[in-house]
């Protein structure tokens, strides 16, 4: 309707400027289009009126006049279209600021991105980044890695006496290893340039991928110290060992080396890297214990000297001599591949044609599924790895033949897992550290929830702990540490694909002990054996645990949440490359396949743990009753005794069998459900009541 007025009043010539900015807004309200400005016009254009459409007429749009934008007096904004503003640069001009950036440069500008946000987390990422290096080379070269780790306080004096320093300071970290040790020509281009490595190229498991880490971390010192990053390496017996100081020259992402010696006297074989870098010790030193003691617990085939500011040093002896399978390398899988993924591989290729590329440059690809997979592209004459490079339309053929055509999934069997028996020892020696040092706190830096929370685990928490396991006889899967009963289970699934990529995923857990039975389970995440500190909430791991419905399994869970128990949950996922969400590595994406899996195995550990928690609330109400029954046991057989005029002793030690007994018969109540025991239970309460009467009788 009041488009019909809006349309009558253009035709008559006569709208003011008002009107028509009227009619723009009603039109829109009613479903016109919003008529376009041209840029500069003062006024809009003049419209045509309204054609009225052919054939059987509409019902009229039901008006809805509160739908309407308020009378264009009341907007300010509606004032006159204003006059087009004064070009500011010409493309030109622009044209001048345009150049490249080197990579260097981005990340000093945006440093968080790569772990850096802050002095307490840079702190933590300079380590990791070294001694992640060094556990890959040594695993690399089948060495059982033994690596020292080393915080310097620069406040303290040479003896390491004087007072900590509190907040931001200078701060030496050294992480040495026994590795295979540093080739002298690489090192300027490992330490001094970022992106450059061994493990990008390939698909491999491993705990770097981007070639990034450790020249971040050097950037990162020369940036808030000024200082180089200072490297010793030796490649062997008979080799010299060697040091370098390396700068990174940022604008062009190359090293520069500021100084060299040769050594006369080094261990055979290994390397050392010394950074100096602005690090908060006093909030950090939460984050990188935690990083040692996981590291610990996930590699449990290597030894840790962790040395550290006014503080004992703290060592985390092997738990195995056993090195762990070593992870293959494996091709791309087709199915995985993207178009121009697949132009890039074939313009590299050096085959002479479709077939043989297809065959050399990707996983599970036999001369038959190649010859399948040309036929499916109705590829008629022959066609080049060239041919594919450059023609798209020859390329798209290509791809789309790859995604009809059944292959095999790629191979699985390449992965390193921690495997069952070596997750349980590195809980184990994980959960003696942990009971003597005393667990580390959350990530968030809430210090008084820290220290509220230390104090409910070293004091309160025996309160609040769940019942102790009864001390014999042992239970399947319990394991008695430190005076505490812990009981371990872990699930190691078979290996799946996600993305063309294989993966696996284990699950491992602890529940009792000194755990606070009323505080959301700990969660610890790694990835290709490497601890997550940060980014929990963001992490798919988190989310896969969160969905899994955990009351099935016997433990509270407030909803959208950890389950709450004394208990502490190990996720780990080893892939040939693991699809963390930023380049900082702190959580893994929220992949389907990776979240089922997970689910799946912390089902099958859940499983585990409702069996025991089962058992033990069964044993504890066992043992609850038999307490109270040898409470009165004295004086029923004194009486009994008085009645049938025998002494009580034998009548008291005929008490006592029959009670072992009865409990022995309970005790094979297992896998029973709840209700089952329950029934059970109730069944034995009367039991004793009719032996007595039997023996009265
Ligand atoms: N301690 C070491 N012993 C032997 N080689 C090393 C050592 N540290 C680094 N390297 C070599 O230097 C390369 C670069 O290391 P860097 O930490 O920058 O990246 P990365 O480990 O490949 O990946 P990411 O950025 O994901 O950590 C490694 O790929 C490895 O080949």
């Amino acid at each position: 309707m009041a488009a019909r007025k809006a349309a009558a009043v253009r035709a008559k010539g006569k709208a003011t400027g008002r009107d028509r900015e009227r009619d723009q807004l009603e039109l829109a309200v009613v479903g016109g289009p919003a008529p376009r400005r041209s840029k500069g016009a003062a006024t809009p254009p003049p419209r045509a009126p309204a054609r009225k459409p052919a054939g059987r007429a509409r019902p009229a749009p039901v008006e809805e006049p509160e739908l309407l934008p308020p009378a264009p007096e009341a907007e300010p904004e509606a004032a006159p279209a204003a006059r087009s503003p004064k070009r500011r640069a010409t493309a030109e001009q622009m044209a001048q600021q345009q150049r490249e950036i080197s990579i260097s440069e981005f990340f000093t500008k945006n440093r968080h991105l790569l772990g850096f946000d802050n002095a307490s987390k840079a702190l933590l990422t300079t380590i990791k980044e070294a001694v992640d290096n060094s556990l890959d080379a040594c695993e690399e070269a089948g060495i059982l890695p033994e690596i020292t780790i080393e915080v310097r306080d620069l406040g303290l004096n040479e003896q390491g006496e004087g007072e900590l320093t509190k907040g931001e300071g200078r701060f030496v970290v050294v992480v040495e290893d026994n590795g295979p040790g540093i080739v002298k020509a690489q090192a300027p281009k490992i330490f001094g340039k970022l992106l450059y490595g061994s493990k990008f190229h390939r698909l491999k498991q491993s705990r770097g991928q981007q070639g990034i880490g450790i020249s971040a971390a050097a950037m990162y010192g020369q940036l808030t110290t000024g200082q180089p990053i200072r490297m010793i390496s030796r490649t062997g017996k008979g080799k010299p060992a060697f040091g370098l100081e390396i700068q990174i020259d940022t604008r062009k992402n190359n090293p520069v080396v500021t100084a060299e010696r040769q050594l006369d006297d080094w261990h055979e074989h290994g390397t050392r890297v010394e950074l100096e870098i602005v690090a908060n010790w006093q909030q950090g030193q939460r984050f990188v214990n935690r990083y040692v003691e996981h590291t610990a617990l996930s590699n449990p085939h290597a030894a840790f000297h962790y040395l550290r500011p006014r503080q004992p040093p703290l060592s985390f002896p092997r738990a195995t001599d056993e090195l762990p399978k070593e992870a293959q390398e494996i091709k791309p899988h087709p199915h995985g591949v993207e178009l121009g993924a697949l132009m890039r591989m074939a313009a590299d290729s050096k085959s002479h044609d479709v077939r043989g590329f297809l065959q050399a440059a990707f996983s599970r690809v036999s001369s038959t599924v190649a010859d399948e997979i040309v036929k499916k592209a109705g590829f008629k004459a022959r066609v080049r790895p060239r041919d594919v490079a450059a023609d798209r339309e020859v390329a798209r053929k290509l791809h789309q033949a790859i995604g009809a055509t059944k292959i095999m999934a790629p191979p699985t069997q390449i992965l390193s897992p921690i495997g069952d028996t070596l997750m349980r020892k590195g809980l184990v020696s994980f959960l003696n550290v942990i009971e003597t040092e005393g667990p580390e706190e959350e990530e968030q830096l809430d210090l008084d929830a820290a220290r509220k929370k230390k104090a409910t685990r070293k004091g309160k928490a025996a309160k609040a702990e769940a019942p102790e396991v009864p001390d014999a006889p042992p239970e399947e899967g319990v394991e008695k540490i430190k005076g505490h009963n812990y009981f371990i289970a872990t699930v190691t699934r078979p290996p799946k694909v996600y993305r063309g990529n294989p993966f696996q995923v284990e699950v491992g857990l602890a529940y009792g002990g000194s755990w606070p039975a009323d505080k959301p389970i700990e969660l610890f995440r790694f990835a290709n054996r490497v601890p997550l500190l940060f980014q929990r909430g963001a992490c798919g791991m988190t989310e896969a645990i969160v969905k899994t419905d955990w009351r099935n399994y016997l433990l509270s869970q407030p909803r959208g949440s950890l389950p709450v128990g004394p208990m502490a949950l190990l996720v780990h996922i080893a892939s040939v490359w693991v699809p963390f969400t930023s380049e900082a590595k702190e959580a893994v994406a929220h992949y389907p396949e990776i979240t089922r899996e997970i689910q799946l195995a912390a089902q099958e550990c859940g499983r585990k743990l409702a069996a025991h928690i089962r058992k033990r609330k069964h044993a504890d109400y066992q043992a609850q009753r038999r307490s109270l029954f040898e409470l009165y046991i004295q004086e029923v057989a004194q009486a009994i005794g008085k009645i049938v005029k025998r002494s009580p002793d034998p009548i008291k030690r005929e008490f006592l069998r029959l009670a072992d007994q009865v409990t022995e018969q309970e005790g094979a109540g297992d896998g029973l459900d709840d209700a089952a025991l329950e029934e059970q239970s109730r069944k034995i309460t009367r039991r004793p009541r009719r032996a007595e009467e039997e023996e009265q009788g």
